[in-house]
């Protein structure tokens, strides 16, 4: 399966997690060396998947070649709960990445996690805005250079989850989301702001994932992601458990 749709993007394929990861981190790689006239922004997801790509970026020779200098990193979404919870996303990240590599700790805009959900993502907003050196989108200005999406069961990507009113969300461009069928309330990136990106970059792997890959890649709208689009490109990279039959 491979090819480009200007709505569902282009589809990269590869064998096995380790290759798929392999290909990211040297893609992320060249991404962040060839963006030199300004800082290189990455939203990051959580869960499960990206978490071999996100140990690849930690070693060698990843971690000596990447401008950590010049990066500067967010989160898609977190579950509102302590950075060193389990199930933190923020947690996840310091872990496998952000204690081993040589980032300053001011280029790691990590989801709040103290008072409310909802001033939480009122403080990450303004943080994003005060990053982006404006209140609104400008045409032709993305907020990130890459922003890598994962994807649930359900058709969820950050924490869009299905029939939640975030989905409606055309202003914010950081939302609470209290999915009934996931644990926790979550804070989000809206599709606002994920569309305020050069790269959006699904990365799914698992059997599991074929069957909603396959409805995203369709559009069904029962899937939140089947809403997101991009100012530059979309682009899925997947393992071949996750990839539909054509
Ligand atoms: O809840 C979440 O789920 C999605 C997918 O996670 P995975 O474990 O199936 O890879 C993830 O992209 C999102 O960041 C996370 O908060």
């Amino acid at each position: 399966m491979t090819g480009q749709n200007t709505r569902t993007g282009s589809v990269a394929v590869f064998a096995n997690r380790d290759e798929v990861s392999r290909h990211l981190a040297d893609w992320l790689l060249k991404q962040a060396l060839e963006k030199t006239d300004g800082p290189f922004s990455m939203a990051l997801s959580g869960g499960s998947t990206p978490q071999g790509l996100y140990g690849l970026m930690a070693s060698e020779p990843y971690a000596s070649r990447f401008p950590w200098a010049r990066m500067q990193f967010f989160l898609g979404d977190d579950r509102f709960l302590p950075h060193d919870h389990q199930d933190s996303n923020s947690g996840m990240l310091q872990r496998l990445l952000f204690s081993r590599v040589p980032v300053p700790a001011e280029n790691v805009h990590l989801i709040p996690a103290t008072g409310t959900a909802e001033d939480a993502a009122r403080t990450y907003e303004a943080e994003l805005k005060r990053f982006y050196g404006a209140d609104t989108f400008q045409p032709g200005k993305p907020l990130f250079d890459v922003n890598l999406l994962g994807l649930g069961a359900d058709g969820h990507t950050a924490s869009l989850f299905p029939g939640q009113p975030v989905l409606k969300e055309r202003t914010a461009w950081v939302s609470t989301c209290v999915p009934p069928v996931a644990p926790y309330t979550r804070l989000t990136l809206t599709y606002p702001a994920i569309h305020a990106s050069r790269h959006v970059v699904f990365l799914v792997e698992g059997e599991s994932k074929r069957d909603v890959v396959a409805k995203v890649r369709a559009q069904d709208p029962a899937c939140p992601a089947s809403g997101i689009t991009a100012m530059g490109d979309l682009t899925w990279v997947l393992d071949r458990a996750a990839a539909p039959e054509d």
